[in-house]
């Protein structure tokens, strides 16, 4: 919970003070250390305003000693300063209190606490415009994949439980702006709505409450005017927020949802919401600022109609308004082609079947059928290891064709705590591609780093336990790979084997992947195999075993697989990757090609 609060105290962060470019938002070991650096802003602003009330106490005494001065002077001056003391103090006023006071505010205007370089604030680098992007696209790629609703989240609402304070108008607005320069309009346009709608709440709340916050606030005493249903132009209302279609899973009466949590006044948990807002009551965002995005997002998302309506009010507060004037024959002209379009009825591109699915399983909405499972089995195995004839293995099979099993409790607390101090200082944003053609991509959002077994040997029990396991050999094993992943961090759908047969039988291919989950996550991060509708979820100690080739070496595409979004909490995980090379007396070869099964799923992508 104190993770998500974070998060949206980050983007706060990550505004205020317009940070340069990391990967901070790729994974939640990276954001751990922004907290102290909003740990230094805090104690810098405390500073800064004991300062400053020094200057306002002493600008106002002084204030008020030239005041009363001049009250006594009677307004006969001359006579006033013919007086000695009067004299004196006046030329003090002057020459002594007014240039302290300059001083002062100048001293003040150059305090600068909020430039300070990343190497003061003991960071690599400093977060960016960059990481706030991936930020918003992260919650961008849950709200699609879980289908999350935009009000419901604006209130600190995830899957109806309340994990955070609600999101401040100003929050609204930047996660709505960045996501319009992301091109995901219509999720933008829900986040801008959702700002204006919670900046009105904000206007009218009487002035008496503004100033003075109170403990708790009296809903009863304070009922709010309504919102923006009834400021809308009657010719929209009825169908402004219909046929909307957009390359996403969300539904489609999202407008209607959000005009409708405009009248949720009457809850008196939103009422009690704003009392811990995120950011206090004072807005740093104008509804021209949200109006100068929302129509755009609007238009974008393929309702001009609505854009219309909210350029136009932008138009009410702003008559010439670049963007206002600028838009508004656009939009005119949307709404007539609208018109014409209705009667071509184009269709929305949808995503592909399989990207569909991966996300159906990722939410569970599609799962294994009951057939499906009927011959899976929970088993203790010895795998013929003596050892595990004194305390075996506790397999849970998952699928049979291909195999894919848990083994739990195999990785132990003492080892998952090395692991993770080992790669400490050495994890950084994850690449997809093999070695010779690497890049970041948003497919994949994650930081990992690599524990070579020879340097580690605390590693080696694992490496004797996952030989017991696989019955395969680690010889020409792949160093361990140690992810994590953030809130909304994935891996999206991929084969772990290379693609080129050339490597092959170069330097041999991903065999099996022993996938360990080093810790518990909250929601979310489950390990999606689509064409087996199979989601195996996190269980911290556990590990996933699957082949990525059939015995016949074939590449088995079935394992078409991927790292689910976090929605909450964050995701550790080791990866051991065996090689197809030395593992011919450990899995034979069968004499016949098997690979038939996995033939239809060669293209899925
Ligand atoms: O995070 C996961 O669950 C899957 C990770 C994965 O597939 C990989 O690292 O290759
Ligand atoms: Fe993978």
């Amino acid at each position: 919970m104190r993770l998500l609060k974070n998060i949206f105290n980050l983007f706060v962060i990550f505004t205020i003070f317009g940070i340069a470019y990391c990967d901070f938002y790729t994974s939640i070991s990276g954001l751990e250390e922004l907290l102290a650096v909003e740990d230094h802003y805090m104690k810098a602003m405390e500073k800064h305003l004991v300062a400053m009330e020094t200057v306002h106490n002493q600008f106002k005494s002084l204030l008020n000693e030239i005041e009363s001065e001049h009250a006594q002077d009677n307004h006969n001056s001359t006579q006033h300063l013919e007086y000695p003391v009067n004299a004196f103090k006046m030329i003090r006023r002057v020459v002594v209190d007014m240039s302290q006071l300059n001083k002062l505010t100048t001293d003040i205007a150059n305090l600068r606490v909020f430039n300070e370089s990343a190497s003061t604030l003991k960071l690599s680098t400093m977060p960016t415009d960059n990481d706030l992007r991936g930020a918003s696209m992260g919650f961008a790629r849950l709200q699609k994949m879980y289908k999350l609703d935009t009000g419901d989240m604006a209130r600190g609402v995830l899957i109806g439980q309340k994990y955070s304070s609600a999101m401040s108008a100003y929050n609204c607005y930047i996660l709505g702006k960045n996501l319009y320069e992301a091109g995901e309009f219509k999720l933008a346009s829900e986040w801008l709505l959702e700002a204006l709608v919670k900046l009105e709440e904000l206007e009218n709340l009487p002035r008496d409450d503004v100033e003075n916050l109170p403990d708790k606030f009296d809903f009863e005493e304070n009922e709010m005017e309504d919102g923006y249903v009834e400021d809308l132009p009657e010719e929209y209302d009825d169908d402004m927020f219909d046929d909307f279609q957009i390359n996403t899973t969300l539904g489609d009466d999202d407008y209607e949802d959000i005009i409708e949590n405009a009248e949720e006044y009457e809850d008196e948990d939103l009422w009690n919401n704003k009392l811990d807002n995120d950011n206090g009551i004072y807005p740093y965002v104008t509804k021209e600022q949200i109006l100068e995005y929302l129509p755009a997002s609007l238009y974008s998302a393929g309702n001009p109609k609505a854009a219309a309506v909210f350029n136009d009010k932008l138009l009410q507060l702003d008559p010439k308004n670049f963007y206002g004037l600028g838009n508004k024959d656009l939009y005119a002209n949307g709404v007539r082609n609208e018109r014409r379009k209705r009667v071509l009825d184009k269709p929305a591109t949808p995503i592909s079947k399989y990207q569909l699915l991966y996300h159906q399983v990722c939410s569970g909405e599609v799962q294994q059928t009951p057939r499906e499972q009927r011959h899976l089995r929970c088993r203790y195995v010895t795998n013929n290891v003596p050892f595990y004839f004194l305390g075996p293995l506790k397999m849970e099979e998952l699928n049979t064709d291909p195999f894919v099993a848990f083994y739990h409790q195999v990785i132990y607390d003492n080892e998952i705590d090395r692991i993770i101090s080992s790669v400490e200082d050495s994890i950084e944003r994850s690449k997809v591609g093999g070695n010779t053609h690497s890049r970041y991509d948003e497919i994949r959002i994650s930081k990992n780093s690599w524990l070579d077994f020879k340097e580690h040997r605390f590693l080696d029990a694992i490496t004797q336990r996952l030989e017991d396991i696989t019955g395969l050999t680690m010889e020409t094993g792949e160093q361990l790979q140690v992810a994590n992943y953030g809130i909304g961090g994935h891996y999206g759908p991929h084969h772990d084997f290379h693609a080129s047969t050339v490597e092959d039988w170069k330097t041999g291919n991903r065999i099996l992947t022993a996938l360990f989950y080093i810790n518990d996550v909250e929601l979310g991060g489950s390990t999606a195999f689509p064409a087996l509708r199979l989601a195996v979820p996190p269980i911290k100690g556990s590990m996933v075993v699957w082949h990525n080739f059939h015995k016949s070496l074939d590449r088995d595409y079935r394992t078409w697989h991927a790292g689910c979004p976090v929605l909450h909490g964050s995701k550790w995980i080791c990866n051991e990757w065996f090689s197809t090379k030395g593992q011919e007396f450990h899995r034979p070869c069968g004499l016949q090609r098997d690979n038939e099964g996995s033939l239809p799923y060669k293209n899925w992508y």
